[in-house]
């Protein structure tokens, strides 16, 4: 019997073909990065700007289940920076951002919980649980998941008042992962408890999520946004930063704009606390979290902890 590409030929010169067997090779390639992740956690933040289109938002539900039935242990944070402000402005309410974060008054954490928690959370819960009953929702309110104490904007060396957002002192994992014990997919919004006062605090996903992260011990931080990874020299181009240590992170740092910085700093927040790899991946592309995970060519652009910079641990292959 001969084998080619497609097409098996038996003894007697027969021919049948095999449609189905380059879906066998797919499946078979992803053997290697099955076994590798087996039992992992993984943290995904699922930006506001990645979930205005609602191809994306089905394919993002498809890959999250996807990675939860090979035996990930996957764990939703989202923002909704977009719908907080369209909100907002539905309302007659300004938004307006102070060294990337959402100055936010009484009024507007109003507005931030009920739509963080009460229509992107809810929605989200929805799409992955078309799947099945998987998804359950949760702020960082709930079981003391996130305690936050009041943030401050530093502006050029200036500690600026930007009212209620939060700054993560404790994270409690008991219930996110009583969840995932029992099989299920959290889905978490990026709203805090007080530590002080018996209010709530606006956290910024990307923070909450990195934060999440280290908390968890996971494997893997990947935050979905809406270009294609950390540019090299933005915004004069597009050439995209692969791979880069926690030390080559923190040296750009500083020259970071607003939308990155909470995002490059949640990165190197989790590979400085024990998460593997940080990554930064286009959630415009339609199945971007599979490509990442289980093939070869990774997209986007990768953070590692330095004492990966020599080994083979967090290699794009
Ligand atoms: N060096 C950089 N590389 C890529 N994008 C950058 C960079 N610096 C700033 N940005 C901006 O950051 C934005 C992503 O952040 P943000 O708008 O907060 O997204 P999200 O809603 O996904 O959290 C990009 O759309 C881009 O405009
Ligand atoms: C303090 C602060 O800025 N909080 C953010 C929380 C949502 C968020 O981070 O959403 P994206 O990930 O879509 O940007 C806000 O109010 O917009």
């Amino acid at each position: 019997m001969t084998t080619t590409d497609s097409t098996t030929t038996d003894s007697a010169g027969t021919t049948r073909k095999h449609t189905a067997l380059p879906k066998a090779r797919i499946l078979v390639e992803a053997l290697p990065w099955l076994t590798r992740h087996h039992g992992k956690t993984v943290v995904i933040k699922f930006g506001g700007n990645a979930m205005v289109d609602e191809e994306l938002k089905a394919a993002f539900a498809q890959d999250v289940v996807f990675l939860h039935h090979a035996g990930l242990r996957p764990v939703v944070v989202h923002g909704g920076g977009p719908q907080i402000s369209a909100q907002l402005d539905r309302l007659g309410l300004e938004s307006e951002f102070k060294a990337g974060l959402r100055v936010t008054t009484p009024e507007a954490m109003e507005v931030v919980r009920m739509v963080l928690a009460g229509q992107v959370q809810r929605e989200l819960v929805g799409l992955l649980n078309e799947h099945g009953p998987l998804a359950v929702g949760l702020t960082g309110e709930d079981a003391h998941t996130m305690t936050a104490v009041k943030r401050y904007a530093d502006i050029d060396g200036e500690r600026v008042d930007i009212g209620r957002v939060g700054e993560i002192t404790d994270i409690d994992t008991g219930a996110v992962q009583a969840l995932l014990d029992n099989g299920r997919i959290p889905v978490v919004s990026s709203i805090a408890r007080s530590a002080d006062d018996g209010h709530v605090y606006n956290v910024n996903a990307d923070t909450a999520a990195a934060a999440l992260a280290a908390a968890l011990g996971a494997e893997t931080l990947m935050v979905l946004t809406d270009v294609e990874g950390l540019y090299e020299d933005w915004p004069h181009s597009d050439e995209v930063i692969s791979r880069l240590t926690a030390s080559e992170l923190e040296a750009l740092l500083p020259d970071l704009a607003s939308g990155m910085v909470p995002k490059m700093e949640g990165c190197l927040h989790a590979v400085r606390n024990g998460v593997t790899t940080a990554r930064v991946i286009d959630g415009r592309v339609q199945h971007s979290i599979l490509l990442e995970i289980f093939t070869d060519e990774g997209i986007g652009t990768m953070v590692v902890p330095d004492e990966a910079a020599t080994g083979t641990e967090g290699k794009r292959s």
